[in-house]
């Protein structure tokens, strides 16, 4: 009797923070739910999405819900977190789901967080590279960082919003200002280059693309995408016309979604998948397993760049070992060379837009 009559009162307490006005008016009403339901919550790791509803924030807070290593998933923006959180908390899975609107409950969103995905940020539209985006984006991810470097700066950080290439270097400098830049802790994400290319090399060799492993090192824009074929695992020899069209394929698959997609933006679905892969990485990383590799867009000496694409050894501290790039044949060392001369530009206007 005495249990029905707590369930009740839990349900009237549901029912009243689920109003979408208290929510509009900044409330933290879906938070509150979150704590309701956190009692049978699954042990993991907290994760917030920022830019959750978004193309690629929603299906990627979808994935997220489904990892389970996740306890507590955070979703902020600035538009429509309640409807996507009302909707991913209804998954019957472990993880918590807590929404958050609007900048005045960004640090809530933030706080005590092990991991933090950014997709916030405008998309390309054809005719459009992704340093366009650069006006709009650097801003939204300056003021992202602050956030982490205030709230959560031990999180790791993966980082999609475009121009990659300079998105790294503004979070980098930013948290140096503050006193918590861990270089460990801030990838780029890389991985949609990753499974492009372990597709588009399986169609050519004719196998199941899980099968097929290509390291892209560089950057995520244009030539700065770099797939070392020469390096595909397993062995695999390419003719000159191949590796041409190959290489083209890949470091064009961003062009090609959003001349697809005719103005509605650019690669959503896949660019989910690839962040929950790599989030998924960075989580198996964080509670310990052993020999977690992926590529990332990270602090590196690897080259003479401050930042650098390889593989990374993904372990409790972030990326752990950041891989050299390997023998590179003919054909990849004059690619590299190209990708260094823009990279280095993109990544000193990043620099610049914090030191200005
Ligand atoms: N790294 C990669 O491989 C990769 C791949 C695809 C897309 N992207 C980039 O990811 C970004 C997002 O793409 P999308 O298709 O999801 O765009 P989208 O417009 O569908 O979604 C972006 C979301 O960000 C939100 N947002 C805007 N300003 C914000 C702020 N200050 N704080 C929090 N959220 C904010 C918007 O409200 C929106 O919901 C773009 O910059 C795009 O170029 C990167
Ligand atoms: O191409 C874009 O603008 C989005 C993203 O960087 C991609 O590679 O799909």
């Amino acid at each position: 009797m005495e249990a029905r009559a707590g369930a009740n009162q839990r349900i009237a307490r549901i029912s009243a923070h689920l109003q979408p006005s208290n929510f509009q008016e900044g409330s933290d009403v879906l938070l509150k739910r979150g704590e309701c339901r956190a009692k049978g919550g699954a042990p993991g790791f907290k994760v917030a999405i920022l830019g959750a509803a978004g193309g690629i924030g929603q299906s990627l807070s979808l994935l997220m819900k489904m990892n389970p290593l996740v306890s507590v998933l955070h979703l902020y923006d600035v538009v429509n977190t309640p409807g996507v959180t009302a909707d991913v908390s209804h998954m019957d899975t472990g993880a918590v789901v807590r929404g958050f609107l609007g900048q005045q409950q960004l640090e809530s969103a933030l706080t005590g967080m092990d991991l933090v995905i950014i997709p916030a940020g405008v998309p390309r539209k054809p005719g459009m590279t992704r340093d366009d985006l650069f006006k709009i984006n650097a801003g939204i991810v300056r003021t992202l960082s602050e956030g982490i470097a205030k709230c959560c700066p031990n999180a790791i950080v993966n980082l999609i919003s475009n121009p990659v290439n300079s998105t790294v270097a503004i979070a980098a400098e930013v948290f140096k200002k503050a006193g918590t830049y861990d270089p460990k802790r801030l990838l780029g994400v890389t991985t949609l280059d990753v499974v492009r290319a372990n597709t588009f090399v399986a169609e050519i060799l004719g196998v199941d693309p899980r099968e097929v492993d290509v390291p892209v090192v560089g950057g995520h824009a244009g030539v700065t995408i770099l797939p070392l074929l020469s390096q595909v695992k397993p062995p695999s020899s390419f003719t000159a016309e191949e590796t041409e069209y190959l290489t083209n394929r890949i470091q064009n698959g961003g062009t090609e979604v959003v001349e697809a997609k005719a103005g509605a933006g650019s690669a959503t679905l896949s660019m989910a998948y690839a962040a929950a892969k790599f989030a998924g990485a960075c989580l198996r990383g964080l509670k310990g397993e052993a020999g977690v590799v992926e590529c990332a867009f990270a602090d590196s000496q690897v080259t003479e760049l401050p930042f650098f694409a390889t593989k990374v050894r993904l372990g409790r501290a972030g990326a752990e070992e950041v891989y050299q790039l390997g023998p590179l044949n003919e054909y990849e060392r004059i690619g590299l060379e190209k990708a260094k001369r823009e990279l280095a530009g993109s990544i000193q206007k990043g620099v610049e837009f914090i030191r200005k």
